[in-house]
């Protein structure tokens, strides 16, 4: 492709040398450019792309994109304000901007994307319609699944799956759009049908500063949908992004379940293998039973529900997804064994989400709870302390452990969780190895107690400085119980 065709639409600042260069393939990493790329010097966090301009013209590049001044010759430029936004225009023009032909349905908030993201899925393959998704767990095209680094991955890389899905014939992509993607460009030029709002509860200040700054950004989603908004006006944030949506033309769907709104559940009632509800919206109502317990699975639940309406589908077509979708993985999933123990891994790592575990723990819980959980290094610090109250407040026993130290030193990050479990008056250890955390726990197990091990849910590893290491929740308390490790 030419270059004046990627970069069509882009605010160029100045260009120098030939535009009608023949690109490759579009790099803004120098550790994977080729012969013949045009690559985006990004100014990061940590380095300065424009640190491997030398580099990348050794391998071959044949132009740049750039944010400083920059004199060479036998390569174009293409001089920009901000690099990351022209990444979005240009991975979007590069790939033939393919979510202009497919619904996009993005999710944000700070819990919940990864469930509604499943929950939506199984109710298009219910009906089967070819859907793909981006999130956490992994993306996924139809069957194929591609490790996800990010949540939310660059705009280079998005745009590259959504035109494998279009090639795919993929009709939805369901995505979850994190906070950082969008303060990050990541996903400018994306043409988002339907934007879904979940909550917003603290996490990721350490990027965002405070909960204003996190909710302008999440905000930002609904300025870019082309069809619907679905929000949840339990929350209070919820609340206000409705309010401040008035102004704009694109229909706004409220769902909840203590106030007035569209899609709404009455009926409620809980049980240790799921949760059920009636669906009531403007058009029809009828009963659902989730195979997750706790209210916040009914949330999600509506939020999905809620999708599909805006798509069309039946009370059939919802209730059938839905109740087909088995849970999720590492969300309230049980580790089935032996010996009867409840033992149940969750991707809960934010106060909200492990206070939302916990109650749903204790409601159907016969015995003692005991919690297991960390925080993650390099990661929202004020949440430490919180999350140790809450363990503390709501469980009988805590063991404070590592969730993904990173760089930073584990004990110091247990002694901040400790710091919150102090005021309460819980009976605690802090062992550093999860692993041993985790055999603490279940060692003090007796029938029908509940032992929750938060935080790291799906995860199938432990970042320990620079090295990732094999660690998964559920097959290391299985081994554990029964007494294979
Ligand atoms: C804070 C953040 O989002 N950082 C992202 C950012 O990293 P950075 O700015 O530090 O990059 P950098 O290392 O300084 O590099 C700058 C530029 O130089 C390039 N480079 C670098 C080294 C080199 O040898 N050659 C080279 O060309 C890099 O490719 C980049 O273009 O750009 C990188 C390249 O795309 C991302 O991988 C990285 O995500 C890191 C891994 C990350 O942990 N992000 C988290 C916070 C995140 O985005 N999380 C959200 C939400 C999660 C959730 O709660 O669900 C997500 O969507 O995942
Ligand atoms: N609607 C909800 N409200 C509050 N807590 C929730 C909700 N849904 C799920 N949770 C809790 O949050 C945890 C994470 O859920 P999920 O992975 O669906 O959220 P997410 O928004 O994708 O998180 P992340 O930001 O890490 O991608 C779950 O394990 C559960 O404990
Ligand atoms: N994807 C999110 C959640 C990580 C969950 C927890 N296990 C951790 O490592 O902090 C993040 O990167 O902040
Ligand atoms: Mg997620």
């Amino acid at each position: 492709m030419k270059l004046k065709d990627i970069i069509n639409e882009i605010d160029v600042i100045d260009t120098s040398g030939d535009l009608n260069v023949e690109i490759n393939n579009i790099c803004y990493d120098s550790r994977n450019i080729k012969e013949g790329d045009l690559f985006v010097c990004v100014k990061g966090f940590k380095v300065d792309g424009h640190k491997y301009i030398d580099s990348v013209i050794k391998k071959g590049a044949k132009a740049l994109v750039v944010e400083d001044e920059v004199n060479l010759e036998g390569v174009t430029l293409v001089k920009v304000s901000n690099s990351r936004k022209a990444m979005a225009r240009i991975g979007a023009n590069f790939y033939g901007n393919p979510t202009n032909q497919m619904e996009v349905i993005g999710i944000t908030g700070t819990n919940g994307k990864t469930t509604i993201t499943y929950l939506i899925n199984s109710i298009l393959d219910n009906k089967n319609v070819k859907s793909g998704i981006i999130g956490t767990i992994c993306h996924k095209i139809l069957n194929r699944e591609y490790k996800a680094n990010n949540t939310t991955p660059e705009a280079f890389e998005l745009q590259k799956m959504f035109k494998e899905m279009k090639n795919a014939d993929v009709d939805v992509a369901i995505m979850e759009v994190s906070s950082h993607s969008i303060e990050l460009n990541r996903v400018d030029s994306i043409n988002f049908s339907i934007g879904i709002f979940t909550n917003l509860t603290k996490d990721h200040l350490d990027y965002h500063e405070d909960m204003n700054n996190y909710y302008e950004a999440k905000k930002k989603l609904f300025f870019m949908t082309n069809k619907a908004n679905i929000i949840n006006v339990d929350d209070p944030y919820g609340k206000k992004l409705v309010e401040e949506l008035e102004s704009t033309h694109i229909e706004t769907i409220t769902y909840g379940i203590d106030n007035e709104c569209d899609i709404k559940a009455e009926n409620m009632s809980i049980t240790p293998k799921g949760a059920s509800f009636t669906l009531v919206t403007p058009k029809f109502s009828g009963e659902i039973k989730l195979n997750t317990p706790g209210k916040f699975s009914i949330y999600n639940g509506l939020a999905a529900a809620s999708a599909a309406y805006i798509l069309g589908y039946s009370f059939k077509d919802i209730k059938e997804g839905l109740e087909n979708n088995k849970g999720v993985s590492g969300r309230f999933e049980k580790v089935e064994n032996s010996k009867g123990y409840n033992v149940i891994v969750d991707y809960s790592h934010t106060p909200d989400s492990l206070e939302n575990a916990l109650m749903t723990a204790k409601e159907f819980s016969k015995g003692k709870i005991i919690t297991v959980f960390g925080c993650g290094g390099d990661r929202d610090r004020t949440k430490r302390p919180m999350m140790g109250n809450i363990a503390g407040k709501l469980s009988d026993y805590v063991v404070i452990t590592s969730d993904n130290p990173r760089s930073e030193e584990p004990n110091s990050i247990l002694d901040h969780i400790e710091k919150g479990i102090i005021e309460t008056n819980c009976e605690y250890k802090k062992i550093v190895d999860r692993k041993e955390g985790i055999r603490e726990a279940i060692k003090m197990a007796k029938k029908d107690d509940v032992v929750l091990i938060a935080g790291k849910g799906h995860e199938t590893y432990q970042i320990l400085g620079d090295k990732t290491i094999d660690f998964d929740d559920r097959l290391v308390a299985k081994a554990i119980i029964e007494g294979e490790m």
